[in-house]
């Protein structure tokens, strides 16, 4: 039988306006992450390029033909490691996208998600926020395999959306990632809650990778985060800088899903019933 524990590092770093810089960056610390010990390592929402509706266009690259994913894919098997290669903003038959690619120790691309529900958010005093001014959505899931773990994809604002969950849950994966870069209004609020409740929803691993708080521009929350099944923050960082590493045991995955058996318990036969648009 395969392993069902699986050693993961979070990067999350810091994040400027050379894409050169933070191509070398992002492998240097993919290396020391991989150096101490992590077989499946993840970068940030835009670890290429800054996070903003100004940006996207002038940073956006093919997939997979462009610096990035030629980053990505030698850093992945120099070290070994599955990558999850963060985003970066993709450009295809002239539209673009907020992409995440994923890559394995033989340095392949082995699944691609575009993030499919757009950030466009509106708090006065808060936040404004339109990537739908530039970006297109996705809409197709993304999984991998590690071992014979199954992961699901998604990005930033796609946490908030329970059934994009769900739908992974119902194909079988165990740990949903997902890149993202929540902000200094939305971030206090709501990001460690909705790991933690997607997490119970599923009963799955969850984690969630920022870069590093900036001084200027869009500020990222920072605080990247693995969640249990349980729901339990198992680690959590601070907003610089940083890598965090976690063991995950997939063992808690069953022992979840048989004692409080609520995949089982759901009752579609009445959630049917209801047209779900709100
Ligand atoms: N940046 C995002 O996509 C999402 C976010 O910041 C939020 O949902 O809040």
């Amino acid at each position: 039988m395969t392993s069902r524990i699986l050693q993961v590092a979070l990067v999350q770093l810091r994040v400027g306006i050379d894409r050169a810089k933070n191509l070398e960056n992002a492998a240097k610390l993919v290396k020391e992450a991989a150096n101490q010990g992590a077989k499946l390592i993840a970068l940030p929402e835009c670890f290429n390029s800054p996070y903003g509706t100004k940006f996207f266009g002038q940073y956006a690259e093919a997939i997979p033909n462009g610096p990035s994913c030629d980053m990505l894919s030698k850093t992945a098997k120099e070290n070994q490691i599955y990558l999850v290669g963060g985003t970066i903003p993709e450009l295809d038959s002239k539209k673009y996208y907020n992409t995440c690619t994923v890559w394995n120790p033989e340095g392949n691309l082995i699944a691609k998600f575009r993030k499919m529900h757009l950030f466009d958010i509106d708090i006065p005093g808060g936040i404004t926020f339109k990537e739908s001014d530039i970006l297109h959505g996705g809409n197709e899931l993304a999984t991998f395999k590690v071992n014979d773990i199954l992961i699901g994809i998604g990005v930033c604002y796609d946490l908030r959306f329970e059934e994009l969950a769900k739908l992974y849950r119902l194909k079988g994966c165990e740990l949903l990632i997902y890149p993202g870069a929540f902000n200094m209004t939305t971030g206090p609020m709501h990001w460690e809650v909705l790991q933690r409740g997607r997490a119970l929803d599923n009963q799955v691993f969850v984690m969630s990778i920022s870069p590093a708080r900036n001084e200027q521009g869009y500020i990222a929350w920072g605080h990247s985060q693995i969640t249990d099944p349980w729901g339990k923050v198992l680690k959590q960082a601070e907003h610089g800088e940083e890598i965090i590493q976690g063991t995950l045991d997939f063992s808690e995955c069953d022992k979840v899903r048989a004692q409080i058996p609520i995949g089982k318990q759901r009752r579609t036969d009445v959630y049917n019933t209801v047209n779900v648009n709100m």
